[in-house]
C-alpha cells in the first residue's frame, strides 16, 4: 500500500535519507480523494506510517506501528507537492518514537508521532502462516 511497485492503487512512495531523517516527495491523486479535492485523511496516515517504516528499515531495526497519532493542520490537496519528512526521536528499549512532517512549501499541513515496537522476523512469518491457513480452510 505504501511503496511497493505491485499495487495500482498504492502511493509507490520513494524515499531518501537526509543526515538521520528520511524524506519523501509525494502527491496525492483522484485514488486518495476524501472530501472533493482534499486527500482522505487516512491516505496521508498511510503514506506517514510507510515513511516510518522507511525509517527504522534504516536504522535497521524491524518494528511495527503500535501507536498513530495524526494531527492535521491544513487540508492536503489533491495534485500539490508535499515534502515529508520523519525522525527517530528516542529509542527506548524495544520502543521507538518517531515525529513526521508534512509540508507544501514553507507550510505544516500535518505532523505525526508514533510509537513503534520492535519485533523479530517470527512476528511475520507466524501472521503470513496464519494467514496463508485461513486463505486454504475458506
Ligand atoms: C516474510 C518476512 C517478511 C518481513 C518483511 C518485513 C517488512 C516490513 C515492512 C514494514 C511495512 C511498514 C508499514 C508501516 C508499518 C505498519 O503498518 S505495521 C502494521 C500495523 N501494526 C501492527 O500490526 C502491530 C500490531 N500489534 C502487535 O503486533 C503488538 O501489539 C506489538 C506491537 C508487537 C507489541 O506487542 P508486545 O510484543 O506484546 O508488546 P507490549 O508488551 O504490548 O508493548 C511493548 C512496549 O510498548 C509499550 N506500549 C504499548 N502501547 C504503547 C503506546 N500506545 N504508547 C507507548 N508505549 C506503548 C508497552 O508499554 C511496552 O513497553 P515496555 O514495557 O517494553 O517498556
Amino acid at each position: 500500500m505504501g511503496c511497493g511497485p505491485d499495487n495500482p492503487h498504492g502511493h509507490h512512495l520513494q524515499v531518501r535519507r537526509d543526515g538521520q531523517d528520511v524524506v519523501a516527495e509525494h502527491v496525492f491523486d483522484e485514488r486518495h480523494v476524501g472530501a472533493p479535492g482534499i486527500a482522505h485523511g487516512g491516505a496521508v496516515a498511510t503514506v506517514i506510517d510507510d515513511l516510518f517504516g522507511f525509517l527504522l528499515y534504516g536504522m535497521g531495526s524491524l518494528g511495527v506501528t503500535r501507536s498513530l497519532q495524526m494531527d492535521y493542520r491544513a487540508p492536503v490537496l489533491l495534485g500539490r507537492n508535499y515534502i515529508l519528512r520523519a525522525r527517530l526521536v528516542e529509542r527506548d528499549g524495544r520502543k521507538m518514537h518517531t515525529a513526521a512532517t508534512v509540508a507544501h512549501e514553507t507550510n505544516f499541513v500535518a505532523t505525526a508521532r508514533a510509537v513503534f515496537v520492535a519485533v523479530d522476523l517470527g512476528h511475520f512469518t507466524e501472521a503470513l502462516s496464519s494467514a496463508d491457513r485461513d486463505r486454504s480452510s475458506r
